[in-house]
């Protein structure tokens, strides 16, 4: 149903419904939350420059590597005491996007960089309680904001204010000759569509949501698919220990992988795809809606409805998977990617592996799966994850706001080849 609601009526249902969340949270601007011309314009843009970059190619992937240096020292530096990832992850991960977007990254420790990324999880957070006013409206106004209406609408603009000084630096210093990145790309574009008196959706309201949009679609969800991915590895050592073996019989005499060693790592790449299901990291994906009735099976969808990708039916499906709520073992993780039948039934299930292709499919998905490839292996080369020292197991239970995600947890990173850990016995 999934797939034939949106891929194969895709185009009857790529808007995205008049709701509070969607025009005042997204200001129903630019990719994420706008629909008919302005989405296509901006669609198209982010498409023709992502591929201009060639981002999600292999030769971004030295971008993403030199990223995961940084991050690896990070890491070494906790020495193997307990520490919770999610910062740093999503520091890696965000810092990827502030490179296509501002031509730069930020130092882990950079106020500015804290402060905004804490804004857009806050914001992240908050939009599971604020989703109820999208069919209440009139709980928005609640005297108290007990639904977080106001502290998310004044996140946006204090994310909007942080984001214009960036493009008035960007304004000043602009090469034509030479775009460093997104925001260079989208003056330029710009500037040549008013010279041509071309009509176009493209300003600079819409360009400050677009950056917004890099940031929001490309941070937490990277970064909670490797927290999810973390967190099976703690939980099953055995996997863990498979992935290893064949990170290292796949590197041979190298230091570093690169994303073409997926197709040859089934094991890991049935891993990551395992922890995508179970992490169940976007369960309803995005709000869509329909401009015009839709008839679909025995059903009438009246023009501007509220339509929820329940993606996490399929991930979590019984007639499926034997049992949902498990790792799936060693043996059925090879069939669920060798299997057509299974790999038909896993295509709304692995957001990176087979994502439902519709029009709203996700852009930067080539991206997000080469960081949590090059990433999550890059860890688990140079780390033996293992339980917090008091020997608690991180939930595989955690809370859902846009994305769902972990509860807070620490897990210990010791270095591989260093002291042993024998302080826990799995
Ligand atoms: C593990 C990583 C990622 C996951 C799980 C993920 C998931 C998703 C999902 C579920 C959607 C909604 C699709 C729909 O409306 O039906 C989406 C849309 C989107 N994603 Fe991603 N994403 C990831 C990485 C990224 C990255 C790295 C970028 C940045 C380049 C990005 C940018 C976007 C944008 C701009 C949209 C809106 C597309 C539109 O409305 O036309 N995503 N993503």
């Amino acid at each position: 149903m999934l797939q034939e609601v949106f891929v194969t009526h895709g185009k009857d249902f790529d808007k995205r419904p008049q709701v509070f969340t969607v025009l005042k949270v997204g200001q129903g601007k630019a990719v994420v939350n706008s629909s008919g011309k302005v989405w296509k314009e901006h669609r198209t843009f982010l498409l023709e420059h992502m591929r201009d970059l060639g981002i999600g190619k292999t030769k971004f992937e030295d971008n993403v590597i030199e990223e995961i240096q940084h991050f690896i020292k990070v890491l070494e530096s906790t020495n193997g005491a307990d520490f919770d990832p999610k910062y740093c992850l999503q520091t890696a991960t965000s810092n990827i996007i502030c490179s296509i977007s501002f031509g730069k990254r930020f130092e882990y420790s950079d106020p500015d960089f804290v402060e905004i990324l804490n804004i857009f999880e806050s914001n992240m957070k908050l939009s599971g309680g604020t989703a109820i006013v999208n069919y209440f409206p009139f709980l928005e106004k609640m005297p108290g904001d007990p639904f977080k209406c106001e502290q998310c609408l004044e996140n946006v603009a204090t994310i909007q204010t942080k984001l214009s000084t960036w493009v008035a630096h960007h304004k000043k210093t602009l090469d034509p000759d030479k775009p460093r990145d997104f925001i260079d790309y989208y003056l330029l574009e710009m500037q040549k569509k008013l010279e041509s008196k071309e009509k176009t959706t493209l300003n600079e309201s819409e360009l400050l949501k677009f950056i917004g949009d890099l940031f929001v679609g490309g941070t937490e969800t990277t970064a909670t698919s490797l927290r999810w991915a973390l967190i099976f590895l703690v939980r099953h050592p055995d996997v863990q220990q498979k992935v290893h073996q064949e990170i290292i019989a796949t590197l041979g005499e190298r230091t570093q992988l690169s994303v073409l060693d997926e197709k040859n790592m089934p094991f890991t790449t049935a891993v990551i795809m395992e922890s995508q299901r179970l992490g169940d990291i976007a369960p309803f994906s995005l709000l869509h809606s329909n401009f015009d009735e839709v008839r679909l099976r025995e059903y009438v969808i009246p023009a501007g409805s509220v339509v929820i990708p329940c993606v996490n039916s399929a991930h979590m499906d019984p007639h499926i998977w034997d049992n949902p709520g498990r790792i799936q073992t060693q043996s059925s993780l090879f069939q669920n990617i060798s299997t057509s039948t299974v790999m038909f039934h896993v295509i709304a299930i692995s957001l990176l592996f087979f994502p439902l292709t519709g029009p709203r499919t996700c852009p930067g998905r080539g991206l997000g799966k080469m960081e949590v490839f090059l990433l999550l292996t890059s860890i688990v080369q140079h780390f033996e994850m293992c339980p917090a020292t008091s020997g608690q197991l991180p939930s595989q239970d955690g809370y859902v706001g846009i994305t769902h995600v972990p509860y807070p947890h620490k897990i210990r990173f010791m270095k591989r080849n260093g002291p042993r850990d024998t302080s826990h016995n799995d």
